[in-house]
């Protein structure tokens, strides 16, 4: 049984018209033959009459996104479908795609056998390198002959479109229903000329966030270029395969996100051994690692760029380009999955960096998971802790669910149940100073490790009896300690003046945060004396996710803890919001902008 999707139909921004379900095609398909010269067979497909009848005309137009632009369906799209921009009058720009779309190029004369010959149009195209849509289709049901239009048929060509096999010609028309304030991008005289063209129509569509603008928009575009010069015409040879590979784009992602808010949440390592210096330069690590719930918020909106994610932050001293380990993320995510979804990004930081708690690895683990949920779940989670190590050894730990034995150099974790209390209360102590990893390593040698202390035996001792400071052993506070004195000096007095109130105080990672547990509160000499003006200090606690979901603080209710969406929505709803909407927000009036999972490159 073909997919039944739903495919919301709309030709203007500002007006959106309901959702349509496209039912069942197998079920009810019928063939009729063809009434062309070459009386050929002709499949029609009953739910595009279906769709059409439901606005009482031939022509009824669907504009989805697919928020995973470039999953696997991209392939097979390209092998079915050959599309064109022709200019009239200016010469022709052909682009095919795929095997079938060369050969097809140059087959013209073959029109005639089928009666293409009447077909007339004088371009035709999918989305080709369409930055933000892939197809604006009228759906005409009449015959393999196509719409009642006639074309010199350049490119429409092949024995799968001969009128004796069922083929289907599915007409592409930027206007729906020859209506005339559609969307900007999808209206026929609009062709992308270049990919500048292009980004500019697409940087109009991503302002056309309300209708005035969308008006604006549409306006602009109609005064650039005249209308009618350029029709979109596609050509799918086997319309079962294509309407259900539609309807399954459909369902599958019409209730992916298009925004995505997510908790970033960093990491503690309770006891971290250094077991040996590798050839490559890294370090073999036995630690125990254990997620925090101090931690970042990053929104990630779709964006309709087709070549660069954009990040800001709320505060400065990151890099918000390539180097930020976000962007690495979601690159890596695209390499990995041939996904071509690009993103907005609002990372509001709470974590300082360079304290040896991973924040930024948290980022590109959150963003890695955030990539996946907005492009329809291509990678497992294993996947994605695979991948995570690609971009930092503290990646991926926050793949386990909070609580994990890490052993390599961070990249082989053991999930393992909580030791702890998710009530134990934390205290983070930083000084402005950092520590910076590769020089804490550099610094490192064998001496310093702590020989005595078995990295399993600490754990079982850890499961048995619970945190105790003998159990918190980091071979790496030697260096550190070196690095920045002032930070051993920390430790010592906090551990002295928090005794009996602390049964643990140690360095996390490579420094410079110094860890207390079993206290939310600092002792007091920090809040007393100068020199501890400017520490970072934040409470914390233990932090676990439940399975297939991300990490969400504890006591922000059921929004944050009940999974992405939810946690999104009640993220929106506060008082700061900006306006965009959350996860899953396909409300009425959103600029429906479905993108197939597959964008074609010129
Ligand atoms: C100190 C820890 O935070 C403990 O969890 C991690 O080992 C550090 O992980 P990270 O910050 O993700 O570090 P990476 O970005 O992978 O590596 C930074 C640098 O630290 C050194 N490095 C890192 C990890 C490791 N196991 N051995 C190392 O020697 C390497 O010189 C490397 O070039
Ligand atoms: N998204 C990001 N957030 C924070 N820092 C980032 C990010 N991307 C890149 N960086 C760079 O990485 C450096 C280390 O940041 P991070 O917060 O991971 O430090 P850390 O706590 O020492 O991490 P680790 O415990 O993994 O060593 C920063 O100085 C910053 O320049």
């Amino acid at each position: 049984m073909a997919t039944i999707a739903a495919a919301r139909t709309s030709c203007q921004i500002a007006t959106w018209r309901p959702l349509v379900r496209v039912e069942d095609a197998a079920a009810s398909s019928s063939s009729s033959r063809c009434g062309c010269c070459c009386g050929g067979e002709t499949l029609v497909v009953p739910q595009l009459s279906s769709l059409s009848s439901t606005y009482g005309e031939t022509k009824t137009a669907l504009t989805y996104r697919n928020a995973a632009a470039g999953s696997a369906s991209s392939s097979s799209w390209g092998r079915m479908a050959y599309s064109r921009w022709d200019r009239p009058g200016r010469g022709k720009r052909d682009r095919s795609y795929g095997d079938k779309g060369k050969r097809e190029r140059s087959d013209g004369e073959k029109n005639a056998r089928c009666g293409l010959k009447n077909f007339r149009h004088s371009s035709f195209s999918s989305s080709s390198s369409s930055s933000s849509f892939s197809s604006f289709c009228s759906f005409s049901s009449s015959s393999c002959c196509g719409p009642r239009e006639t074309t010199r048929g350049q490119g429409l060509n092949d024995d799968k479109l001969k009128c004796g096999r069922r083929s289907w010609i599915f007409q592409c028309n930027a206007v729906p229903g020859g209506e005339d304030d559609g969307n900007p991008e999808l209206e026929s005289g609009t062709a992308p000329s270049s990919r500048k063209e292009e980004d500019r129509r697409s940087a109009a569509m991503a302002a056309a966030t309300s209708p005035a603008m969308a008006a604006a928009a549409a306006a602009s575009a109609r005064a650039a270029k005249p209308r009618d010069e350029y029709r979109k015409i596609e050509y799918v040879y086997n319309p079962k395969e294509k309407i259900d590979s539609f309807a399954q784009t459909m369902s599958t992602f019409e209730n992916l996100p298009r925004s995505l808010t997510l908790f970033s949440p960093c990491k503690v390592n309770v006891f971290l051994r250094v077991t040996r210096k590798r050839e490559d330069g890294f370090h073999d690590l036995a630690s125990l690692f254990h997620v925090i719930d101090l931690g970042d918020v990053i929104k990630f909106s779709l964006s309709p760029s087709t070549r660069r994610d954009s990040l800001t932050s709320t505060v400065s001293g990151i890099p918000l380009d390539e180097r930020n380990l976000i962007i690495k993320a979601l690159q890596l995510y695209r390499k990995k999955t041939g996904a071509r979804q690009y993103f907005w990004i609002h990372l509001d930081k709470k974590v300082p960096t360079g304290a040896g708690l991973g924040g930024g690895s948290g980022n590109a683990a959150t963003a890695l998971w955030a990539a996946n949920q907005m492009c329809g779940g291509l990678a497992s989670e294993k996947d994605l802790l695979e991948w995570g190590a690609e971009i930092g050894s503290d990646v991926p730990v926050f793949f386990s669910h909070g609580a994990a034995y890490v052993t390599g150099r961070g990249e082989f974790v053991e999930d393992i149940p909580s030791p702890f209390s998710q009530d134990t209360p934390l205290v983070l102590l930083k000084p402005p100073e950092e520590c910076a990893t590769a020089a804490v390593y550099k610094r490192f040698n064998m001496a310093m490790a702590s020989a005595a202390a078995d990295p399993e035996k600490l754990l079982d001792k850890i499961r048995l009896e619970g945190l105790s400071q003998d159990t918190c052993v980091n071979d790496l506070e030697p260096p550190a300690f070196q690095i920045l004195p002032s930070l051993r000096a920390l430790k010592q007095r906090v551990a002295m003046a928090g005794r009996g109130r602390y049964s643990a105080v140690f360095m996390s990672g490579s420094g410079s945060t110094i860890v207390a547990v079993g206290d939310p509160d600092p002792p007091s000499f920090i809040y007393d004396e100068e020199e501890y003006a400017d520490l970072f200090v934040a409470e914390a606690r233990f932090l676990v996710r439940r399975a297939n979901q991300w990490y969400a603080p504890a006591g922000t209710g059921p929004g944050w803890a009940s999974g992405d969406a939810a946690a999104a929505a009640a993220y929106e709803q506060r008082p700061e919001d900006d306006g965009c909407r959350g996860a899953q927000g396909w409300g009425e009036g959103d600029l429906m902008d479905l993108r197939l999972p597959f964008s074609y490159e010129a």
